[in-house]
């Protein structure tokens, strides 16, 4: 048997948005997307990996539930793994031909938008990249589980190029900076919802695609320059701009959603009082503080410097009470400050609790890395520790 490789993942938060593909079988999107990657020690994906000749078939189990291999996007990954083994000499061929077992846990909501696929993917791949000592850039074989994934290969800031080639071998994952690069940049996700949602990215990107004028008009009038600024924004650690940017794409994003035939809603009403929120919480500073951005669900992801954290927390507290107070922030610590009583003045508090369930604070970090502390999920025969029998 080899030995059990245990990875952790981020998961990322894009600030140019990824939807549309021009290959569904390869992943390969139709547009560049930007995004960061956030502090695994507040939100990971985890996932331990071993292969025996003495496992009968590949096997998974994702938060304790045994899963089929047979899904098309975790085949492609393993087959792609292989591949590259097999062109690095990386392994044998015995080795090879030993099935395998995974065992995967988010320390997040699985499937609720907000990005466990990306950092279950870039966990999966970059632990099978250990077990068959691949050495080459893995952002395009996670890219095959989940087109974010590619992402989550790399911390700090990253930006996935769509490519143009036909085979997808230059639709790969490139760092613009580390996270040492801009520390400050903090990161608030307000949680609306944590069930799955009704229209899978894929699915929705899919309909855009097909059915949306102002798609096309994105693709090719509005991304590439907002690509090329905010990569700029963040070589120059301007917030400003890295604020406008990331707050006008998710707009447009949000609108092609709308545009798409039938319209697509990913966005509440909760959603949109948050933008609300933040566009005023701007207007009253006279400069962009705080920028938000929504995936394909009605979570918030609040992009910020740190030292703006205590002054927006006790607003959003404020205007979204919490019957939890206790616990309604989680992720790293944090304090609050007293609200300006010219700002508090500009807000009506919700007479309704909880529209916002929690908030998790974390902020840049980097990519996979490997477990040293021996806390794996498989046990020394390569099975799982706590399954959940159902
Ligand atoms: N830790 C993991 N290991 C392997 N696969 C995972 C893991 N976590 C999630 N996945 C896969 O990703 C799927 C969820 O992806 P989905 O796109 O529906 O949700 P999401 O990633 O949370 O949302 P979004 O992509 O909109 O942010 C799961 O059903 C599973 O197949
Ligand atoms: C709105 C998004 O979060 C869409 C993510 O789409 P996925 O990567 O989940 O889609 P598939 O490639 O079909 O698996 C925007 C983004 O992360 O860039």
């Amino acid at each position: 048997m080899s030995d059990i490789i245990t990875m952790v993942a981020p998961v990322n938060i894009a600030v140019i948005k990824y939807w549309g593909k021009r290959n569904e079988e390869l992943i390969l999107p139709l547009n560049d997307s930007v995004s960061a990657t956030l502090d695994t020690n507040v939100m990971c994906a985890k996932t331990s990996v071993c292969v025996s000749p003495n496992f009968l078939e590949d096997e998974i189990w994702l938060n304790g539930v045994k899963e089929s291999f047979s899904n098309e996007r975790m085949q492609n990954c393993l087959r792609e793994i292989k591949v590259r083994a097999t062109v690095e000499k990386s392994v044998d061929d015995v080795f090879l031909s030993w099935k395998i077992h995974v065992c995967s846990e988010n320390n997040f909501p699985t499937a609720a938008g907000l990005a466990s696929s990306a950092a279950g993917y870039a966990c999966l791949v970059s632990a099978l990249a250990k077990v068959y000592k691949i050495k080459s850039d893995v952002s395009s074989i996670a890219r095959l589980g989940s087109g974010s994934a590619c992402r989550s290969v790399y911390g700090g800031f990253v930006r996935w190029h769509s490519g143009v080639k036909i085979d997808g071998s230059d639709s790969i994952a490139v760092q613009i900076a580390d996270k040492s690069h801009w520390p400050e940049m903090h990161a608030l996700i307000l949680v609306v919802g944590d069930t799955k949602k009704k229209i899978s990215s894929t699915k929705g990107m899919r309909i855009s695609t097909k059915t949306s004028d102002l798609f096309q008009y994105r693709i090719q009038n509005c991304v590439p320059k907002r690509t090329e600024d905010i990569c700029e924004a963040i070589l120059a650690k301007d917030f400003v701009k890295f604020g406008e940017i990331t707050m006008k794409d998710s707009n447009q994003f949000h609108a092609i959603c709308l545009d798409s035939y039938p319209p697509i809603t990913y966005m509440n009403d909760i959603s949109n009082k948050i933008i609300e929120l933040i566009h005023k919480y701007n207007n009253f500073h006279g400069e962009i503080k705080v920028a938000y951005t929504f995936d394909a669900g009605p979570n918030a992801c609040l992009y910020l410097l740190q030292n703006e954290v205590p002054k927006i927390l006790p607003l959003i507290q404020h205007i979204f009470p919490s019957s939890n107070p206790d616990t309604f922030v989680t992720g790293l610590p944090t304090h609050c400050e007293m609200i300006n009583t010219n700002l508090l003045e500009l807000f009506a508090q919700s007479n309704q609790k909880d529209l916002v369930k929690y908030v998790i604070h974390t902020k840049v970090g980097d990519g996979p890395a490997e477990v040293t502390d021996g806390s794996h999920l498989l046990d020394e025969s390569g099975w799982p520790i706590n399954p959940i029998i159902t």
